[in-house]
């Protein structure tokens, strides 16, 4: 810094300087390739190399030399009795971070001009390897990363705008190649980083803004010197990234105000490094001036890659939350489409059920049809009257009746056949039995013989009348005796239809008996005009009501 309290050595810088209307301000440095190498000192503790409280620049390769010229010397005594009576305050550590190169009559020589609006940049000779080391840093960074970054310094600074100046010496090659390498990255948006339509990584993204703010900041630190000094790593220290407490910490006077949570584990680094770390010996001036501490832009490279990262990683929370955001929209569209498939199937499933249902009926139907004894059964229900004391010897033969076994029916004029039979022998209070015999065949359940009738008693006697009309178009009468639970009937008359198949029954006679076991049996006879009297039925029922 110019020594700005120190009146006859401010003079004695200006005269070096050899600079027309201009004037020195507390952010005003001059590079320390303009002091002999007796100009400075090395600081006990940590060896940081100092100006000397005396020193004057004396290295300057004008080709024209002007401090003989009186004038000129009275013209910067002026300046600098009006800095000392116009500028009280003493120049505040970090108080510079953005230095401008300029020249004096086609002379190169490093004026570093600060400004806590980071006007312009340019690079000291020493910054040169550093800065090589801040770009190797900021390479290792990811291209949206260095491009966003790039983004924010050329806006900050306004690189840009500014001519790019010839460079003569390693300072300014340093400037030319750092220029180069922001402007190439110029046009990129910190937009184009930061995810589109998502709140959280604009918020995020406006963290880097105050990352670079931040270096502001740091011009008037709130904690003491000796603290921050022990902060500080050494300068050949390799710098690492942030942490998301160093970045609070290095930030006190940042209007941040949220603090993201814990960002990303892989990121260790200590609070310290983000802290500033010493400008370059060229910033450096006398005891009083080493307070002043400015970031060097180096320093704003690395610190700002270390932060950049530390945002960075917040950024992945953004994608992986905009990720899950995308998985479940995803899922909702598949919800919704398999909601209007099981919506279809539903449809079908009540289309089905309907069908289900009516094909329960027909088959309900087809159940009755092809077992007509169980539709008989259903018939049960109608209340039975009381019983007629008159055909009570015949009670025996009550109730609903199944063939079990299947019934046989022969003939010696046709092969033996079987055949399933249900009778139901009922009342309705009546002196008199109901019944009605239906046989069915076996295997197709087809309908087959057929007969009803009545079973008559005489009073108080065991005589019955059977009475009964078949469907080959046969009636018949046939009577006889009911003597416990067998009933043995004879034909009394035979009846038919003129047109009655051949050969003409002639007699019939039959017997029904309960047997011990609870089964009714029947056995019919017949003789034909072709056959004498032969057993042509068989069979035994199981009573199938109570
Ligand atoms: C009391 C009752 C019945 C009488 C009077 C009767 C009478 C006859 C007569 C006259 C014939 C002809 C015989 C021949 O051709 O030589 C016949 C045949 C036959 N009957 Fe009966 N029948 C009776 C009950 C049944 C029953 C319950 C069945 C059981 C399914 C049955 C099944 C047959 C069969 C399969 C034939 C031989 C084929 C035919 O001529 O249709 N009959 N029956």
């Amino acid at each position: 810094r110019f020594p700005l309290k120190d009146s006859k050595r401010l003079i004695q810088w200006l005269k070096a300087v050899q600079r027309d209307n201009w004037t020195p301000t507390k952010y005003s440095f001059l590079c320390s390739e303009h002091f002999t190498k007796e100009s400075f000192s090395k600081r006990l503790e940590d060896q940081h190399r100092l100006l000397k409280p005396t020193a004057v620049p004396t290295i300057f390769p004008f080709t024209e030399k002007k401090d003989e010229n009186q004038d000129y010397v009275k013209s910067r005594t002026e300046i600098a009795s009006q800095i000392l009576v116009r500028d009280g305050d003493q120049p505040r550590e970090g108080g510079c971070e953005v230095v401008e190169r300029t020249s004096y009559s086609d002379q190169d020589f490093m004026v570093m001009q600060g400004s806590n609006e980071m006007e312009q940049v340019t690079f000291q000779t020493e910054t040169g390897s550093v800065t090589e080391q801040g770009e190797k840093v900021c390479g290792q960074v990811e291209e949206p990363l260095r491009r966003m970054f790039a983004d924010n310094l050329v806006t900050k600074t306004g690189l840009q705008k500014k001519p790019e100046r010839p460079s003569v010496d390693n300072c300014c090659e340093s400037t030319v190649h750092a220029e180069s390498w922001i402007t190439d990255r110029s046009g990129v948006s910190i937009d184009d980083f930061t995810p589109p339509v998502s709140g959280a990584c604009k918020f995020i993204g406006s963290l880097h803004s105050y990352s670079f703010s931040s270096k502001h900041t740091r011009e008037k630190p709130s904690f003491p010197k000796e603290q921050l000094e022990k902060k500080r790593p050494k300068r050949d220290v390799e710098p690492s990234c942030s942490s998301n407490k160093s970045l609070v910490e290095s930030s006190p006077n940042s209007s941040l105000t949220a603090t993201p949570q814990k960002p990303s584990q892989n990121l260790s680094a200590s609070p310290a490094d983000l802290t500033p770390q010493p400008a370059t010996e060229a910033v450096v001036g006398q005891k009083g001036d080493t307070d002043a501490n400015p970031m060097s832009i180096n320093e704003v490279i690395i610190s700002a890659s270390g932060t950049c990262k530390l945002i960075d990683s917040l950024h992945s929370y953004c994608f992986s939350s905009r990720q899950s955001k995308s998985e479940v929209c995803c899922l909702r569209e598949q919800v919704e489409k398999k909601n209007g498939e099981l919506k279809l199937l539903r449809q079908k499933i009540n289309r089905s059920d309907s069908q289900v249902k009516k094909l329960k009926e027909k088959l309900d139907e087809l159940e009755k049809i092809n077992f007509p004894y169980l539709n008989s059964l259903l018939s049960q229900d109608c209340e039975t009257p009381q019983l007629n004391p008159v055909i009570e010897p015949l009670s025996w033969m009550l109730g609903t009746w199944l063939s079990d076994p299947p019934g046989d029916g022969d003939y010696p004029t046709m092969k033996p056949f079987q055949y399933l039979e249900e009778v139901h022998i009922s009342h309705v209070g009546q002196p008199m039995l109901n019944f009605s015999f239906n046989a069915f065949h076996p295997d197709t359940r087809k309908p087959m013989h057929r007969e009803c009738g009545f079973i008559r008693l005489k009073p108080d006697t065991n005589k019955v009348a059977f009475i009964s009309a078949q469907n080959t178009g046969l009636v018949e009468v046939e009577e006889g005796e009911v003597n416990g639970q067998e009933l043995s009937i004879a034909s009394h008359s035979i009846a038919r239809i003129s047109f009655a198949k051949k050969p003409h029954v002639e007699q019939i006679t039959r017997t029904f008996r309960l047997n011990s076991d609870g089964k009714l049996e029947q056995t019919v006879s017949m003789a034909t005009t072709t056959q004498p009297m032969t057993r042509h039925l068989h069979i035994t029922y199981k009573k199938v009501t109570p």
